[in-house]
């Protein structure tokens, strides 16, 4: 459970940073956002405030999906203790037992486009009913640690992002190539340099 908990999180996380330096507009988007609401203390009533940071994080999962390996493990192990009941339609590949998550029949012309705002025209959700997009799983094996878990990224990334502006170091190109393991780790860690927002330009 504590791997599955941290590895699972950090994963998330990364990738979500990553995706935010990659897409300079939306870490702006998500910046403006964060600064203006997040206030001085990130609790959980102003969490409820940052929505865009909920779509942006969501979003991350739909194109990455960080405990595929975990999910795809357990596909197996379902589907020969519960005669393939919880895996109705996925198989015990990676990429598929978390979803469609890049069908165009789901997600458009532009399904590889890392676009939270799609998530404004769709009711699709990401915790277990919609099975388009199930980066925790679905059904009875689903996981248990979506409510902490996403806490946990939510509070990191607001702080992250209204805290810092953040660039590469000087000619880094962003390598954005998936590592398979226990989870979908990025291939090369991210490396990333901080400059702290001063107290002024917070609102
Ligand atoms: C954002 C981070 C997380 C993601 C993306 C994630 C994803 C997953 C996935 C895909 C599964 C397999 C579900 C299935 O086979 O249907 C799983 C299982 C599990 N997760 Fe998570 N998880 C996260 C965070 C956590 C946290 C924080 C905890 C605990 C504190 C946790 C505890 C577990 C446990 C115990 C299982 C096994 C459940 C079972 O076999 O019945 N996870 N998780």
């Amino acid at each position: 459970m504590f791997i599955g908990g941290t590895y699972t999180t950090s994963t998330l996380l990364e990738w979500t940073m990553s995706k935010l330096i990659k897409h300079p507009s939306v870490m702006k988007k998500l910046q403006e956002e964060a600064r203006r609401e997040a206030g001085v203390i990130i609790c959980e009533e102003n969490l409820q405030k940052l929505e865009y940071l909920k779509l942006v994080i969501k979003e991350t999962t739909r194109l990455i999906a960080p405990a595929s390996p975990v999910a795809a493990s357990k596909a197996t192990y379902a589907r020969r203790d519960h005669n393939g009941l919880r895996c109705i339609g996925w198989n015990h590949d990676p990429n598929q037992c978390v979803g469609d998550r890049k069908g165009p029949a789901y997600w458009g012309e532009s399904p590889e486009e890392f676009l939270p705002e799609r998530f404004l025209q769709t009711k699709v959700d990401f915790i277990g009913q919609d099975f388009e997009l199930i980066p925790f799983g679905a059904g009875r094996r689903r996981c248990p640690g979506i409510s902490f878990g996403l806490a946990v990224v939510e509070v990191a990334l607001a702080n992250l992002v209204r805290d810092f502006d953040w660039r590469l170091p000087g000619g880094m190109r962003l390598e954005m190539t998936e590592c398979v393991g226990l989870t979908a780790r990025r291939d090369v860690t991210l490396l990333a340099i901080p400059t702290i927002v001063s107290a002024g330009q917070l609102d």
